[in-house]
């Protein structure tokens, strides 16, 4: 589902209320500072020795629509721009050309919970309890929700007295924890998941694959990015398969993996 409805001219009202995620066209483009050899800087020695700039285009004229209530896989080889589209998609990335829409249920804006990067969005130095209410705060949740939600995140993260110590201190599992017990409590429309779960105890990922099939049942929105093909079939209604920065495939699990699979066992040996 390459096209969007923006493309075919409808309104962006009547859009949110089919589309949680519109994409059209979006491209990313880094600029990487390159080093100068060091035979040139030794040359250089001779010469100017500057470092140059160039463009890197992580993520090329992707377009695509999630409907309300479905769960998108991205999947794809490391570097294909999995995490770049995610980035762009949470705004923690600027978009260098192209539209991102977001809806919520009504089809009005969305609250987004994203879950990208291990720790991201904690402050280091405070405890688990105030990361609570200040990374609540920063997804959108009010004084109030947190006081409501406050116990039931504690207990889904299982950390015990751990909770009331600096961040900073505490292993990958117990970030993930306490950053996926914070971002489902938030009720979000939106769910971004980029591979974090993989570093959680096999109990705590049950737990949280768990977490998501409930949330799936209460028609929210989830994007999730795995290497881990077992989990995209159990957990995913579509998948996206994107290569080089474009989308090389979008459509049915089933199919989609099986594409997958092959073409990297035909690379694993070639
Ligand atoms: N901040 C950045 N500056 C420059 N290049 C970047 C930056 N972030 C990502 N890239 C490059 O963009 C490309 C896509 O990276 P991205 O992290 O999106 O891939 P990925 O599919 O998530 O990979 P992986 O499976 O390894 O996580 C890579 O070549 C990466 O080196």
């Amino acid at each position: 589902m390459t096209e969007t409805i923006a493309m075919r001219g409808l309104d962006e009202t009547e859009e949110g209320k089919q589309y949680a995620v519109v994409v059209s066209h979006l491209t990313k483009e880094f600029r990487v500072r390159y080093r100068t050899s060091v035979k040139r800087r030794l040359i250089g020695l001779f010469g100017g020795s500057e470092p140059t700039l160039k463009r890197f285009t992580a993520l090329s004229d992707v377009s695509f629509c999630v409907p309300h209530g479905q769960t998108v896989a991205i999947i794809g080889r490391n570097g294909s721009g999995k995490s770049t589209l995610m980035g762009l998609l949470a705004r923690v990335y600027k978009k260098t050309s192209g539209e991102i829409r977001l809806y919520g249920v009504d089809g009005g804006s969305a609250r987004i919970a994203p879950l990208l990067e291990l720790g991201a969005g904690f402050h280091m130095d405070l405890t688990g309890e105030e990361n609570i209410e200040f990374y609540g705060a920063i997804l959108g949740m009010s004084a109030r929700e947190m006081r409501q939600k406050f116990d039931r995140i504690v207990e889904f993260a299982e950390l015990g007295d751990k909770v009331r110590t600096a961040v900073r201190n505490w292993n990958d599992g117990a970030r993930l924890r306490l950053g996926f017990a914070i971002a489902i409590h938030t009720d979000p429309d939106i769910l971004l998941i980029d591979e974090v779960l993989a570093v959680g105890d096999e109990a705590f990922q049950a737990k949280c694959y768990r977490k998501v099939e409930e949330l799936q049942r209460q028609g929210k929105t989830i994007l999730f990015v795995s290497h881990d093909l077992a989990k995209v079939e159990r957990v995913a209604q579509r998948v996206i398969w994107l290569m080089d920065g474009q989308i090389h495939m979008d459509g049915e699990v089933k199919t989609v993996l099986e594409a997958y699979r092959l073409y990297s066992a035909e690379q694993a040996g070639s």
